[in-house]
C-alpha cells in the first residue's frame, strides 16, 4: 500500500510519518515540494504518486492570524482538500482529513456528535467547514477526523506555551469558561492507523462507507483547567524549577483575542469508538505520558 501523506512537520503530521509504516510506503510530502496553496502542484503530486491513501493533516491552524488572512487560510483548508479529494476519488484512493471542534459555535451544553448543526463563529472554523463539504462533495471515499486543542511535545501548542510562561512569571491567568479536551497529537496518529487499516478492508470488501468522526482523549477541562494540569505535572515529574506559580482562572471576556472561540468544545467520540472497536483514554492520562518526554 501506498500512502501519501501532506504536513509531516506539523504536530500530528509528524507523528503520522511515525505510525504509518507499517502499513505501508509513506510517501511525505512538505510544503517545499507540496505548497497546499499550489492546487496544480498538489494535483500534479497526486497523480504522481498514485497513492491508495492520502492522509492530510497540513493545515492553516493560526486561529487569530486566519481571521485577517482568511483568502489563505480557505485555499489551504479549504480548495486543497478539494483537490485531494477530486484526485483521490479519481484513482479509487481513500482520503483521510482532519477537522477541528471550530466548526461548532460552543452554544450545545453537552458534547457534539457528528449529527449536531455546525456553525462556525471564526475564519479558521469556517475554512475548515468548507473543507469538510468540499471533501463530501467530490463522490469519493473519506474519512473526516475532527479532533480538538492538540498538543505534542514539539510543534507550536498550549503545553509548550504554557510551560515556557510557566517558567517565566510567577503568576498565569487563563481562561476558565471555555471547556472541550485535550488531545495528543500521538493519540490522533495512533487511532488514524487504527481507521485506515480497517477502512481499506472494508474497501476492498465493498462496504465501506465515507463518514466524519470525532476524535479526541475522554474527559474534558477547561484551558485554565488544561494549564493547572501542566504545572501539576511538571512538579509531579519533580523536573523543572516550578514551585508557586499560581494559576488564575479568568473569564474569556479578559483575554481578547481577534477570533472568537466556543464555550463548548466537547466532542462525543462514541461513533468513533462503536465503529472502530476504540476507548479512547482520559485526556490527562495522555498529557503525563507526553510530558515523560519533555527534556
Ligand atoms: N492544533 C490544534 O489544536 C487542532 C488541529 N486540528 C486539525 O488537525 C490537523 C493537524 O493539525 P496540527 O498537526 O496541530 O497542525 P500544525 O499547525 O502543527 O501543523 C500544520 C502543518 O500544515 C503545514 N502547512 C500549513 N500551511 C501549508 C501550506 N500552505 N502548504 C503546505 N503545508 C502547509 C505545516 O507546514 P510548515 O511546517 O511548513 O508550516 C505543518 O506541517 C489540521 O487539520 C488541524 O486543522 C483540529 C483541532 C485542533
Ligand atoms: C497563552 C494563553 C492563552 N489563553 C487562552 C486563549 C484561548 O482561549 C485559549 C487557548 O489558546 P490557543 O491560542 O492555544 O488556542 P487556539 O489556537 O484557539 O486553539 C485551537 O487551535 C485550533 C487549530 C483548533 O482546531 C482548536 O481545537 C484549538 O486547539 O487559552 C489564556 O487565557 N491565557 C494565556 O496566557
Ligand atoms: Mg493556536
Amino acid at each position: 500500500m501506498r500512502i501519501l501523506l501532506t504536513g509531516g512537520t506539523g504536530q500530528v503530521g509528524w507523528e503520522l510519518a511515525r505510525t504509518l509504516m507499517p502499513l505501508g510506503e509513506v510517501i511525505a510530502v512538505d510544503r517545499s515540494q507540496a505548497d497546499l496553496s499550489d492546487l496544480n502542484t498538489l494535483k500534479g503530486i497526486v497523480e504522481q504518486h498514485q497513492p491508495h491513501v492520502i492522509v492530510n493533516p497540513a493545515a492553516y491552524t493560526a486561529v487569530d492570524k486566519a481571521e485577517s488572512e482568511s483568502e489563505l487560510a480557505f485555499l489551504v483548508n479549504a480548495e486543497a482538500p478539494r483537490v485531494l479529494a477530486e484526485e483521490a476519488n479519481k484513482i479509487g484512493a481513500l482520503l483521510v482529513h482532519y477537522s477541528t471542534d471550530y466548526v461548532f459555535d460552543g452554544s450545545k451544553n453537552t458534547p457534539y456528535t457528528e449529527n449536531d448543526a455546525t456553525h462556525p463563529i471564526n475564519v479558521y472554523g469556517q475554512s475548515k467547514l468548507a473543507g469538510e463539504q468540499a471533501i463530501q462533495s467530490a463522490g469519493g471515499d473519506y474519512l473526516i477526523l475532527r479532533t480538538s486543542w492538540v498538543y505534542a511535545s514539539r510543534g507550536s501548542n498550549f503545553l509548550r506555551t504554557i510551560m515556557r510562561l510557566a517558567a517565566e512569571r510567577e503568576e498565569l491567568k487563563i481562561v476558565a469558561d471555555q471547556i472541550g479536551t485535550p488531545t495528543w497529537a500521538r493519540l490522533i496518529a495512533e487511532v488514524t492507523v487504527h481507521v485506515v487499516r480497517q477502512s481499506v478492508f472494508e474497501q476492498q470488501s465493498g462496504i465501506f462507507n465515507s463518514n466524519a468522526y470525532h476524535l479526541t482523549a475522554s474527559g474534558e477541562t477547561s484551558w485554565h483547567g488544561f494549564a493547572q494540569k501542566i504545572v501539576d505535572i511538571v512538579r509531579e515529574q519533580g523536573k523543572a524549577e516550578l514551585k508557586n506559580q499560581v494559576i488564575h482562572p479568568i473569564p474569556t471576556t479578559d483575554y481578547p483575542l481577534p477570533a472568537k472561540r466556543p464555550a463548548n468544545s466537547r466532542l462525543s467520540n462514541e461513533r468513533l469508538e462503536q465503529q472502530f472497536g476504540l476507548v479512547m483514554p482520559s485526556w490527562d492520562n495522555a498529557l503525563r505520558l507526553c510530558m515523560q518526554e519533555l527534556s
